[in-house]
This record gives C-alpha cells, structure tokens and sequence, in this order.
C-alpha cells in the first residue's frame, strides 16, 4: 500500500469531487438556513392576531415570493402573502397555510390559528455560522456535496484522484470488434482493471494492449511515464517463455514473487523509472482477485480513504467446498443478505471462470491452512459492491 503514496491536496469545484476524501475540515461561513423563512406557501401572520373568534378576515399587506431580497414590515392586523422559502417579513412570527384560508390576495379568511413559531424554519435551524460541519477524512458523498453547495462553497480541498495506466500485454489479445483468428481471444482485463480503478475512484488510462515483445511494452509505456502515477499490468508474470513483463521490469526496480494465495499467485510490484508498478496476472480472474486484494487498497489510501479495505462479514456456506494447502483461497460468491448470514459458492477455483465472478457479489476467504469446508461452515465474505 506504501508503494503508491498520498496524492497532493487540491482544491476541486464541488462537480468533481464525488467519491473523493476530504483533506481538511470544513467550518460553516454562514447559517442554514441563512435567514427565518416559510415551511409553507400561505400567509405571515402575528399569531397574536388569529387569537379571537375564527373565521378572520385581514388585509393582505404584500407578496413575498421565494428570492425576496427587500422586505416591508409586517403591520398588526394584516397578513403577508408568502410562499415556501421566502424570508419572513420583521413583526410576523407565525405562518398559516393557504389551506386553512380561502386563497385571497386583498383581503384573506382564516379559519384556524397558529401558535408562534409555526411554519417558520429559524435561521440556523440546520447548521450555525461556524459549526465545523464536516471533518477531514469524510468521503465526499452526493448529501455532503449538497451541503458544501448550500454553504457556499464551490471548491473544495480533497486529495486527487492517481491516474493510473492499465497495460495488458499477450499475442493472444484482440480488441473486441474485430475478427477472431483460431488461437486468439478478445482481451478483457485491460477494460475489467480500468473499470475496477475508476469503481474505486482513481482515473484509469487504458492503453492498447502489447504483444509478448520487451522493446513493444518499453515503447508503449514511454510516452505516459510523466503523467500517470501507478502503472497496473496484467500478464506475463508467470514461468513461461515469453513473459514479457517480467523480461521488461525485472532489470528495473520490480520483484517478482509467487504469493501464497489462490487465484492470484504469480505477482509482480515495484518502479519502474520511479513510478510505482503492480504487476498482476493474466488469468483474467486471478487479475481481478488481485486488483482487489492488493491495488484497490492501495489507491484508496492514496486518497486517504479511511477505509481503504472492502467490508467483510461472517456468513455460512451452502456447500461444501475445498482448497489448497498452503494459500489463501479466494472462491467467488454470491450472497444474498435478504436470506439471512449464507453464500454460496459461484463456479469452480479455475482462475479463467469470468462468467462465474460476473456473477458473483463476494469473494469468499478460505485460509492458508484449510483445505476442506463442510456445508454449513463459517467463512469470511468480502464485499465486492
Ligand atoms: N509453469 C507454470 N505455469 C503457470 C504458473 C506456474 O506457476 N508455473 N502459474 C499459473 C498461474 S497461477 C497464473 S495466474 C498464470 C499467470 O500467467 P501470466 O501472468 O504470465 O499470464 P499469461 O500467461 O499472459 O496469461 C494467462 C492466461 O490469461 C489469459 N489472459 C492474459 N491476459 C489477458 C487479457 N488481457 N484478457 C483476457 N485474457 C488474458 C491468457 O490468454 C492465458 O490464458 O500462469 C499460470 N501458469
Ligand atoms: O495464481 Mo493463478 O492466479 O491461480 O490463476
């Protein structure tokens, strides 16, 4: 996770700051609401005056609409039009709603009273001048983007989102749309990783993807080494002839290590002319599983993301299941909270199922030293959404 770094601290209008996590606390410049206002389209009143016999009949002073910046007083025995929103005139203290009145706009009957206060929302009812109403480390969601809006505020400080470049590599690849020859296959984890970064709120630049050749992957990365901040690959870790990530980075500053997990095993991280690289697999769900479990983390806490790690929860499985000794497993399920604490198993352990973690919601963890599960054990789900 300390491979990638924090990401400066910007100001960014309030437009693209959604997902994003709050570098300071923020302090109310005003009120909400900034000024006493109707909760409802009717008639400022002095409740004092609707005190005697009802029906009433009273003058109707003025009209106040929403967005009034000028008001006139409100004499006693008369009423004001107002509608919802707009400020309430100085001498009214009370506001009747039109249903309770016949609708007039020189004179009004009202037929109920109201009590002081009524229908009236007090200035910093919501929020008061200088409240601290949100704290460094928030993640910016559409209700606190809101109140920044309501508040005034059109930038605000977040860390930014790291750009990353998402690099496939494999002669096998074809982009989708084009013809297939036998032996080849459309390539998929270059638009499965640069969606997962953008699901995690990082910027994804997906580059097209190279062909097992040193001098191709060194070219295509070159023109973007100064504007990205990760570089993620999939592919070419493994023990074959032509990896060609590993022959490309293992000159460089990048260890590649077998981790004892399941899909996921062959791993590749480190710099690259001082830019951090995560080197994942291409087996396209071992891809994903390691996306999850070591680079979304990572670009969360470049955010500051207080939470970089995915909720977890204990639930039962359905079936039985069976694992390797020795790594961590990492099966696909799908869990369904409406039926109580239970998951259940999506497809096999073979890291090419994409169609099984398509639909699956979870990740399923069988520990190192487990190598069976009964229907009915505990395990640990990690949330995918
Ligand atoms: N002798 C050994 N062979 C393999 C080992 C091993 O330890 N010893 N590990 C296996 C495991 S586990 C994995 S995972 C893979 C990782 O291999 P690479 O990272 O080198 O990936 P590739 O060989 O390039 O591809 C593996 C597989 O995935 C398909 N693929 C690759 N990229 C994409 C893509 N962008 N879109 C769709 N599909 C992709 C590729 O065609 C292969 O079928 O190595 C095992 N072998
Ligand atoms: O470790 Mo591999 O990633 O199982 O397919």
């Amino acid at each position: 996770m300390e491979l990638v770094g924090l990401m400066p601290v910007l100001r960014l209008p309030l437009d693209e700051c959604l997902g994003l996590v709050l570098a300071d606390d923020v302090v109310a410049p005003l009120a909400l609401p900034p000024f006493d206002n109707s909760a409802m389209d009717g008639y400022a009143v002095r409740a004092a005056d609707l005190e005697g016999d009802l029906p009433v009949r009273l003058p109707v002073a003025d009209d106040i609409p929403a967005g009034r910046t000028r008001l006139t007083a409100l004499e006693p025995g008369t009423v004001h039009r107002i509608m919802t929103g707009a400020p309430v005139p100085p001498g009214a203290d009370a506001v009747v709603q039109v249903e309770w009145t016949d609708g007039g706009t020189r004179t009004v009957t009202i037929e109920k009273a109201v009590s002081p206060g009524q229908n009236i929302r007090t200035a910093g009812d919501d929020v008061r001048e200088g409240d601290p109403v949100l704290t460094a480390g928030t993640v910016l969601r559409p209700s606190t983007v809101g109140l920044a809006s309501a508040l005034g505020l059109p930038v605000l400080p977040v860390r930014r989102r790291p750009r990353v470049l998402v690099l496939s590599t494999g002669s096998e690849l074809v982009e989708p749309g084009r013809p297939l020859e036998p032996g080849q296959i459309y390539e998929s984890n270059g638009m499965m990783l640069a969606s997962a970064i953008r699901d995690a709120g990082a910027e994804a630049v997906r580059l097209q993807f190279v062909p097992d050749d040193v001098e191709a992957f060194h070219r295509a990365l070159a023109p973007h080494l100064g504007s990205v901040d990760v570089v993620v690959t999939s592919g070419g870790v493994s023990a074959g002839a032509y990896e060609v990530v590993k022959d490309a980075l293992a000159d460089h500053d990048v260890r590649f290590t077998k981790v004892a997990m399941q899909p996921g095993g062959p791993q590749g991280s480190g710099r690259y002319q001082g830019l951090p690289v995560l080197s994942l697999p291409g087996n396209p769900v071992s891809a994903q599983v390691s996306f999850e479990v070591f680079v979304r983390p990572a670009l969360l806490a470049s955010m500051g993301h207080p939470q970089p790690e995915r909720p977890t929860a204990r639930a039962r499985i359905t079936t039985s299941l069976t694992s390797p000794a020795g790594r961590t497993q990492f099966r696909r399920g799908l869990h369904d909270p409406s039926s109580g604490q239970v998951v259940t198993p999506v497809g096999g352990p073979g890291s090419h199922l994409l169609s099984a973690l398509a639909l699956s919601n979870c990740l399923i963890e069988v520990p190192e030293d487990v190598t069976e599960l009964a229907a009915g054990s505990e395990v640990t789900v990690r949330y995918l959404q």
